[in-house]
């Protein structure tokens, strides 16, 4: 019955891609192959945007509408806060922390959790994300005049490192060891997720089970789960001590004392549930902006002339000073923001998020969605729409982030509405120091043509690992600044 609810709906909706009996468009996500996974997906976000907005998505017998317009995404994201079914395969990993949380858990954590993002709280992390980022830039001798190399490993440990000593009060240090099982084993359960959720007939937990998958992941799940057990468990032990010391005075406050705090002290969250939010909030965190910066920087590469400029902004807020940056420093840095932003629109790293219609709703472009409809929210797709973005929608041109945007949803890398990402001003400012910082001892650039081909006129090849990443992990030259 509920199917043929569902089929009325996509009865409404274009779509020319060829969807088959009992595997609907599954068949497109057979690949173990990422950047197969992200093709496909692409072609989706192509197809609702030459249909006006929408199109539909069978993943087996689960209906999606898959929305690229942002009039219509402002309603569902501000009316269906629900996470789709889907997610429940991420949910197997990081349990009830707020990301991926049912509605009613989630408000309680958010409300917790918001006020850590306080602009105060967030300017007394800028010290750490421009020590750490001189700590990367200091890494980075090992690659510069070396040609091509991946800078993937220094800003991904760079995120590590600043995420770890701001949201817990802990130095992992992961700059130095770059070699931490814990990030390898995030990756790859990152990719078996991104996986089970593309390939139905990996949804029964009783076929998972017969699979090498199900035992990868649990062991990754292990290393990660003791990463995160033993911070917490030395942190319980000092930190009455430490939030006693620092009452009363400008000392910073970490998000996992805030949370301990305003959750209630000892009696607040459980060992398990404090867990869940610190892996929420090293997850959500580090690999999100460590491809953010690393997008840009690539694009930093293939585009001389904005390098320049956001070279010569640097100059103008530093001079010949090699003193670190300031939190007074960031919102001078327009055009490098710009440069971001640009980025973020042609190469979000969470290119796709689902939602489910809990509610019968009807869109502002008329079609009624019923219960259980999934709402692939395309954020690839509404970055590219030319009808908000214009016709050159493919170019990169960080001016465009210099004017008003058309619509409050048509730029959507953190989400929109009152589940959007409580990290975007976080990351803004660690995305912006660690870029800058680069900047400011490095040219990056890559040859005109490898192997007969136009580097720097070539987009860049991505995987879809639940975050969208560079499959050549994000590869330039740098070369020392001559002051
Ligand atoms: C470029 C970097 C980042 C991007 C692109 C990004 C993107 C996102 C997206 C798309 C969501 C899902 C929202 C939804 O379902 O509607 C999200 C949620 C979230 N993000 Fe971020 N994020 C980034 C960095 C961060 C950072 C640095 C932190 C924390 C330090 C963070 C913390 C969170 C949290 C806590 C949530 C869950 C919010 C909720 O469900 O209420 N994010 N982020």
């Amino acid at each position: 019955r509920y199917t043929d609810r569902f089929t009325e709906v996509s009865r409404k909706i274009k779509c020319s891609i060829k969807s088959y009996p009992v595997l609907g468009h599954a068949y497109l996500f057979a690949s173990r192959d990422g950047a197969s996974r992200m093709r496909s997906f692409e072609m989706f976000g192509r197809e609702a945007i030459k249909n006006g907005g929408l199109t539909n998505l069978w993943m087996g017998g689960k209906y999606y509408v898959a929305v690229v317009d942002p009039v219509d995404l402002e309603f569902i994201m501000k009316t269906s806060l629900e996470k789709d079914e889907v997610m429940r395969f991420a949910r197997n990993f990081i349990g009830n922390g707020i990301i991926f949380a049912p509605v009613p858990i989630w408000r309680l954590r958010r409300k917790i959790l918001a006020p850590t993002f306080s602009p105060k709280n967030l300017n007394s992390f800028v010290p750490i994300f421009a020590h750490q980022s001189s700590v990367m830039a200091h890494q980075l001798q090992d690659i510069e005049g070396k040609g091509r190399c991946s800078v993937w490993k220094y800003l991904n440990t760079y995120a590590m490192d600043s995420v770890c000593e701001t949201a817990l009060g802990v130095k992992v240090n992961a700059q130095e060891n770059s070699d931490q099982p814990f990030m390898k084993a995030f990756e790859d359960i990152c990719s078996l997720i991104a996986m089970r959720m593309v390939q139905p007939w990996l949804y029964p937990n009783a076929v998972y089970r017969l699979l090498p998958y199900n035992t990868d992941f649990e062991e990754y799940k292990r290393i990660v789960f003791d990463f995160i057990g033993k911070i917490i468990k030395s942190k319980r032990k000092t930190m009455k001590e430490d939030t006693e010391q620092k009452k009363g005075t400008n000392d910073i406050r970490t998000f996992l004392e805030l949370i301990t705090e305003a959750s209630g002290g000892d009696r607040g969250y459980s060992d398990e549930e404090l867990q869940e939010e610190t892996l929420v909030l090293v997850m959500a965190g580090t690999d999100t902006s460590a491809v953010g910066a690393s997008f840009t920087v690539c694009m930093l590469a293939r585009h001389p002339d904005i390098q320049e400029r956001a070279y010569e902004e640097l100059k103008e807020v530093f001079g010949d000073s090699n003193r670190p940056l300031t939190s007074e420093d960031l919102p001078r840095l327009k055009y490098l923001d710009a440069i971001i932003r640009e980025t973020l629109r042609l190469y979000p790293p969470v290119p796709i998020i689902v939602r489910s219609v809990e509610k019968e709703i009807t869109l502002p472009s008329g079609v009624t969605l019923v219960p259980g409809c999934g709402v692939l929210v395309h954020i690839w797709g509404t970055h590219r729409n030319p009808r908000y973005w214009g016709d050159d929608a493919d170019q990169f041109r960080p001016e465009r982030f210099l004017e008003p945007l058309k619509h409050p949803a048509a730029f959507i890398p953190f989400s929109f509405g009152p589940r959007n990402c409580l990290g975007y001003q976080y990351a803004m400012m660690s995305m912006k120091t660690a870029v800058a910082t680069i900047l400011r001892k490095y040219r990056i650039s890559l040859p005109g043509k490898l192997d007969g081909v136009d580097v720097a006129n070539t987009p860049l090849t991505v995987s879809f690992d639940v975050m969208m990443k560079d499959v050549d992990r994000f590869t330039v030259q740098l070369e020392k600044r001559i002051k």
